[in-house]
C-alpha cells in the first residue's frame, strides 16, 4: 500500500510522503523479513523540502524505489528473490515499482493545497527517467523493425472510432508478429494509448442478446465462457453481426500449440511441453465431444453442423485463449472479453503497458496507459501475464524476444512428509521450481545460482536433524549430496531431450521450427543448471580436501564458514 501522508499543518497539505507495506499483504511476513535485512522498514516517510538539491531526489527515489520493489515482489518474485540484478527483481516488479511511485506522486500533486508541487514534479521527473532508461537498456524497442500498415484492420480502427474508441496507436504488419500496434505519435508515462468504450467490448452481455443464449443456458454446468467460445463460432459468420468487422480481421487460423502437427508432437516428446500440450488437447477434445453432435442434433436451426465442426471448435479456443482478456467491470464482476483493437497488442517482457483490465466507472470505458514511454513509430507492447516458453507455446503460439525469466521448469518434489518440522519457510513452499541459473548473481557455496527454497528443502530432505549449529564439515557433505541429486534429476532431462536439431533450418514447418527453438531453450536452462551444480561441487570439494589435509578447521576463517554465517 502507498499513500500520502496524513495531513501535517494546513487543512489537507501534504508535507510528506510515506510509502508503506500493508499489514493485508498476504507477503507480509516475509516482505517485512527481507526489509528489515536490508536495514530498511516496513514504511519509509519522505518529508518533503522546500528547495530540494538534485543529489536529494536523486537519493529519495533510490530509497522510494528499494522499499517500493519489495513491497511488490510477487511468489515468484520471491522465490528467486537472490536473482536480483542491481536491485531490479524482474521486469514486471520494476516497471510497478515504479509506476505506483507516480501513482502515489501524482495523488499528491492533484491535492489542490500542496505546497511541494514543484518537490513531487522533480521525483516525478526522476522517476519517469528511471522508467525510460529501464525500457530503452533492455533494447526490446524497435523502431528499426519492417512494418507496413493494413488497410482491414485500419478500417476497423476506423469502425472502432465511430463508436468511441480512442486510440493512439495504429495497427501495422511487424516481422515476426503478424500485426501489431504502433504509436502515432510520441507516448508518455500515463498516457492514455486506447480507450474502448464498454459497448464495444464482447462479453457475456454480448451473449445474451443472441438466439443461442436460451438453449445454452439450459446446459448443465456449462461454463460462461464456453457459452461465449460456442457463441462466437457462429458470430464469426453472421453477416449482419455487431462485431462483423472484428471477425473479419482475425486470422483464418491462430498457429498456437493446440495445433500443432504429429511431426512437431513427436518432436516434442520427453518435454514438459508434450505433458502440457496433450493435456490441454484431452481437455478439449472431450469438452467438444460432451456438446457434440448432441447440440446439432437437437437445435439444428441453431447449431448448423457445418459451423460446429472440431476444426471450427479448435479455432474458437484459440481465439479465445490467444486474445482474450480479463476485465473487472464496474459492478466489481470479472468478466473474460474479445476486445477489438486491442487485440493487436503483442506481448513483451518489457511492455509499455501493465496497468489494465479495470472499467473506468466514470467513463465506462476500459483505459489502456503507457506504464513506459513509447516513441512514434514504436511497437506499442502489453503484458499478457509472466508466463512460461511452455504456456505461451500452447495458447499462444510464440516464444518472447529475450531472456524469459517466468521461464522456469516445475519440479515434482513430494513436499507433504520429510520437509522437516520446523515450520522453515521452505518446508511450507508447495511447489519448486528452476529457471536458467545466468539469472542469479550469487554462485558461491551454498548458493550456486539456484533457488534458496530449493535447496533448503532439498537439504532438509537429506538430513532433517542438520541445524545452524551443525559442524561445517557435515553441512559441506549435505550440499555434496543435494547438488549430486540435482546433477542426476537435470542430466536426465537432457538426455530426454536429445541432440539438438537447430541445423533443420527454415526447411521445417513453423511449429516444428517453434518446437526446435524451445527445445533449444529448454537445453540452455539445464545446462546452465548442471553446469552450477558441476562448479558447485567442485567447490565444495576443494573445502572438504582442505578439512581432510587439515587446513580448514571448523572455527576457522574461511570464505565457506563466512559464507555458512550469511545463509
Ligand atoms: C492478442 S493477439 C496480438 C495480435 C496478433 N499479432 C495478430 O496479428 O492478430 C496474440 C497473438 O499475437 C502473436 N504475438 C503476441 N506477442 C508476440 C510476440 N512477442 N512475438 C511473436 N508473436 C506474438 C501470437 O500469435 C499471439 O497468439
Amino acid at each position: 500500500m502507498m499513500c500520502p501522508s496524513d495531513n501535517i499543518s494546513g487543512p489537507s497539505e501534504v508535507q510528506a510522503i510515506v510509502l508503506k507495506l500493508s499489514e493485508s499483504d498476504p507477503l507480509y511476513g516475509k516482505k517485512k523479513k527481507i526489509l528489515e535485512g536490508s536495514s530498511a522498514s516496513v514504511e519509509l516517510r519522505v518529508p518533503l523540502q522546500s528547495s530540494p538539491s538534485s543529489e536529494w531526489i536523486n537519493t529519495t527515489v533510490k530509497a522510494m524505489l528499494q522499499i517500493s520493489r519489495i513491497i511488490h515482489l510477487d511468489e515468484a518474485d520471491l522465490y528467486f528473490f537472490e536473482d536480483s540484478t542491481e536491485g531490479c527483481y524482474s521486469p514486471k516488479n520494476e516497471m510497478e515499482a515504479l509506476n505506483s511511485m507516480i501513482s502515489l506522486i501524482d495523488s499528491s500533486l492533484t491535492n489542490s493545497n500542496c505546497l511541494h508541487g514543484h518537490v513531487l514534479r522533480g521525483l516525478r521527473d526522476a522517476i519517469v527517467n528511471l522508467l525510460s532508461e529501464f525500457g530503452y537498456r533492455n533494447g526490446m524497442d524497435d523502431t528499426t523493425m519492417k512494418s507496413h500498415k493494413c488497410d482491414e484492420e485500419s478500417y476497423l480502427l476506423q469502425w472502432g472510432e465511430r463508436i468511441g474508441v480512442q486510440s493512439r496507436l495504429q495497427i501495422a504488419h511487424i516481422e515476426g508478429f503478424g500485426r501489431g500496434a504502433t504509436a502515432k505519435e510520441d507516448l508518455k508515462v500515463g498516457d492514455i494509448a486506447l480507450e474502448i468504450p464498454v459497448h464495444a467490448i464482447i462479453c457475456e452481455e454480448t451473449m445474451l442478446e443472441s438466439d443461442l443464449h436460451p438453449v445454452l443456458q439450459k446446459i448443465d454446468g456449462i461454463s460462461v465462457e464456453t457459452m461465449l467460445l460456442l457463441w462466437s463460432m457462429k458470430e464469426r459468420y453472421n453477416p449482419s453481426s455487431k462485431f462483423k468487422m472484428y471477425f473479419e480481421t482475425l486470422p483464418k487460423e491462430f498457429n498456437t500449440g493446440l495445433s500443432f502437427g504429429v511431426n512437431a508432437i513427436m518432436a516434442l516428446d520427453g518435454t514438459p511441453l508434450f505433458e502440457e500440450l496433450m493435456q490441454a488437447k484431452e481437455h478439449l477434445r472431450t469438452q467438444y465431444e460432451e456438446l457434440f453432435p448432441a447440440l446439432c442434433n437437437a437445435h439444428l436451426d441453431k447449431f448448423p453442423p457445418d459451423l460446429y465442426t472440431w476444426d471450427h471448435y479448435l479455432w474458437a479456443c484459440e481465439l479465445w485463449y490467444s486474445n482474450s482478456m480479463k476485465v473487472q467491470f464496474a459492478d466489481g464482476k470479472l468478466r473474460t472479453c474479445l476486445i477489438p483493437i486491442a487485440g493487436f497488442l503483442n506481448h513483451s517482457l518489457y511492455p509499455h503497458i501493465t496497468r489494465y483490465g479495470k472499467i473506468d466507472p466514470v467513463t465506462n470505458t476500459l483505459k489502456f496507459p503507457m506504464s513506459r514511454p513509447c516513441r512514434a513509430g514504436e511497437q506499442c507492447y502489453l503484458s499478457y501475464g509472466n508466463f512460461s516458453n511452455s504456456h505461451l507455446i500452447t495458447f499462444y503460439g510464440f516464444l518472447p524476444q529475450g531472456d524469459n525469466p517466468y521461464d522456469v521448469i516445475s519440479l515434482d518434489i513430494d513436499c507433504g512428509s520429510d520437509g522437516g518440522d520446523d515450520g522453515a519457510e521452505c518446508c511450507n513452499q508447495t511447489t519448486h521450481m528452476v529457471r536458467g541459473t545466468w539469472f542469479s548473481n550469487d554462485h558461491n557455496v551454498f548458493h550456486y545460482g539456484l533457488p534458496s527454497p530449493l535447496l533448503d528443502y532439498l537439504r532438509k530432505a537429506q538430513d532433517s536433524s542438520s541445524d545452524i549449529n551443525s559442524p561445517l564439515q557435515d553441512k559441506l557433505k549435505i550440499e555434496v549430496q543435494v547438488l549430486e541429486d540435482l546433477y542426476a534429476t537435470f542430466s536426465g532431462m537432457m538426455e530426454n531431450l536429445g541432440d539438438s536439431d537447430s541445423d533443420a533450418g527454415d526447411n521445417v514447418d513453423w511449429d516444428v521450427n517453434l518446437v526446435l527453438k524451445y527445445k533449444d531453450l529448454q537445453r540452455r536452462i539445464i545446462s546452465s543448471i548442471l553446469s552450477s551444480c558441476s562448479s558447485g561441487l567442485k567447490m565444495l570439494e576443494d573445502e572438504l580436501c582442505r578439512f581432510a589435509s587439515g587446513d580448514l578447521t571448523s572455527k576457522s576463517e574461511t570464505a565457506t564458514s563466512f559464507l555458512l554465517e550469511t545463509v
